[in-house]
């Protein structure tokens, strides 16, 4: 049943309720209004189970109408902003997420139960930043220009024109939402695009949150729409599918961008794509061991190994590989299990227990492949409601060989497997020798060392002596398996405008 923007009026709060207690409903927001559908499924949150909120799943109608609405918007008061105006509302957005930064924390804390200080200092802060710097970015970026000589001796003279590539479907995953989710809406707006938006059905809340902010410093209604639900058969198909979408941006598992690309691939529009990984850690015998262990341990757990650029195979060269697995374990055992807001926490739960009982799985088969269990390994004993979360133990593996699912397999878990080295050449080889092609870490002492190792890795973003030190100016995205195109500073341009040559005799 779809609620309509007349009955709305009556129906719904001024304020969606994502933050009201439990029981509370999260609504579509379509063409500047909450869109309710008498459809719900549960939001729960992951650290006890309990009820965050009630969703309203969208249907093909829902869906119809927010590509409608998004359509108007390009022609109405936001398709005739000046750039001037387009970049300062999304300035004014950027505030107003700062200005309720408690409440983006808590919505994404209720969702997904990650420590409330990666909330407070990455997630929401980068939320807004990404809003900030493609304003800033798009509104200083020259195009192309080429003087020609002609056959009859004159001239002519070409420059490139951008315009909007029009409505945009952006589709999330649940690991950071707020993150990846403005990391495409910011671009896309800020080229004047309008957005669809898809949260993932375990992360409905920011998303959310986020249309109370747009509708409160006004961006014009059909600028910013969100439809909740899942992939298949359910407001994910019906929304890539949709003829009226001119481009989706997506991120999450590859073998979803494989079903989003089939369905994009009517009518021929455009993907960005940044899909899975397994990346490698790479520990060289001069690395500085304090420094490798710190930044190995926040690659392989932090926010429970829910991070696409994480590493879940780390070669260590031999020499140091017994002292590595001694600190990387005394690292791990050191995390600390809780809820969100309770001091000194440093871990939370997975997502869902589905997810927890496919990263189970592959704890099950490391123990069958044979795997030595350094630490972990199993499921924490929490106490009172806790029990009913998603925890789960970080967990170190050694011994196991390159042909191990383990080794081969995206987890997405709190986990990582070590494996010793000896050469350079070995470690390139073995590093490379994946589907995937996201990321990689290095880490060493020789920075001439960390060069090679850069040029010679199959992957999209590397990091020397560092890990998720973002600068949003750099290009982002993976080769392989992990991904099509680039995001990020000016590359965003390609996928979020069109570049039109005008060529004109002289
Ligand atoms: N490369 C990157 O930058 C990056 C960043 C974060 C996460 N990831 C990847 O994301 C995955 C974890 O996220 P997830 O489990 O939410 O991913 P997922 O692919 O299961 O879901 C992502 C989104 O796609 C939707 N979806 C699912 N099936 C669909 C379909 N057939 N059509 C349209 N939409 C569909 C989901 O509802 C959700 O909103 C991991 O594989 C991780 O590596 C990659
Ligand atoms: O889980 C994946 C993290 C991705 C990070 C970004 O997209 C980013 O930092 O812009």
């Amino acid at each position: 049943m779809t609620v309509t923007a007349h009955e709305q009026s009556k129906a719904v709060p001024a304020r969606s309720p994502v933050l009201a207690p439990a029981l509370s409903d999260a609504w579509n927001f379509i063409d500047g209004e909450w869109v309710g559908t008498g459809r719900l499924f549960d939001n729960t949150n992951p650290i006890d189970g309990s009820l965050v909120s009630r969703v309203h799943e969208a249907g093909r109608v829902e869906v119809d109408a927010a590509v409608k609405a998004a359509q108007a918007a390009l022609k109405g008061p936001w398709g005739r902003m000046t750039v001037e105006q387009r970049c300062k509302i999304l300035h004014d957005v950027a505030d107003e997420m700062m200005r309720r930064h408690a409440d983006f924390v808590k919505a994404e804390l209720l969702d997904t139960g990650m420590p409330a200080y990666f909330a407070q200092h990455v997630d929401v802060p980068r939320g807004a930043a990404n809003f900030r710097i493609f304003a800033d970015l798009f509104r200083n970026v020259p195009t192309e220009s080429f003087v020609t000589d002609t056959h009859d001796g004159g001239k002519a003279m070409n420059y490139g024109l951008r315009s909007p590539r029009g409505v945009i479907a952006v589709v999330c995953p649940w690991n950071l939402p707020l993150l990846l989710m403005t990391w495409k809406v910011g671009p896309a707006l800020a080229c004047g695009n309008t957005v669809i938006v898809k949260p993932s059905e375990e992360t409905p809340s920011t998303a959310t949150l986020l249309a109370e902010v747009m509708r409160d410093v006004g961006v014009p209604k059909g600028v910013y729409n969100v439809v909740h639900g899942f992939g298949p058969e359910s407001a994910g198909a019906f929304l890539t599918e949709h003829p009226g979408v001119n481009g989706v941006t997506f991120t999450g598992e590859t073998g979803t961008g494989e079903a989003i690309m089939r369905a994009a691939a009517k009518g021929v529009r455009p993907v960005s794509f940044e899909l899975g990984g397994k990346n490698p850690g790479i520990v060289f015998a001069d690395a500085d061991l304090d420094k490798a262990v710190a930044g190995i341990t926040r690659s392989a757990f932090q926010n429970t190994g829910q991070v696409c650029l994480g590493t879940e195979r780390i070669y260590v060269q031999r020499p140091i590989f017994d002292a590595f697995v001694a600190r990387l374990k005394a690292s791990a055992e050191a995390l600390v299990l809780g809820p969100p807001e309770t001091p000194g926490v440093t871990l939370g739960p997975l997502i869902s227990q589905e997810h927890r009982n496919k990263v189970l799985s592959y704890y099950a088969k490391a123990r069958e492949e044979g795997a030595t269990v350094v630490t972990g390994g199993g499921i924490p004993v929490m106490e009172g409601d806790l029990v009913n979360g998603s925890w789960i133990e970080p967990t170190i593996w050694t011994g196991l060989p390159d042909s191990s699912a383990l080794v081969r397999e995206e987890v997405f878990g709190p986990c990582c497997h070590v494996s010793p080295f000896d050469t350079e050449e070995e470690v390139v080889e073995r590093a490379n020798a994946t589907a995937y092609g996201l990321a990689a870490t290095v880490w060493t002492g020789d920075i001439s060392t960390g060069h090679r190792m850069a040029a010679a890795l199959d992957v999209g973003i590397c990091w020397i002596n560092s890990w998720f030190l973002r600068d949003l100016r750099t290009a982002f995205g993976g080769s392989k398996q992990s991904g099509i195109g680039r995001e990020g500073g000016v590359h965003s341009l390609e996928f979020y405008t069109e570049l039109k040559n005008v060529c004109v005799a002289l």
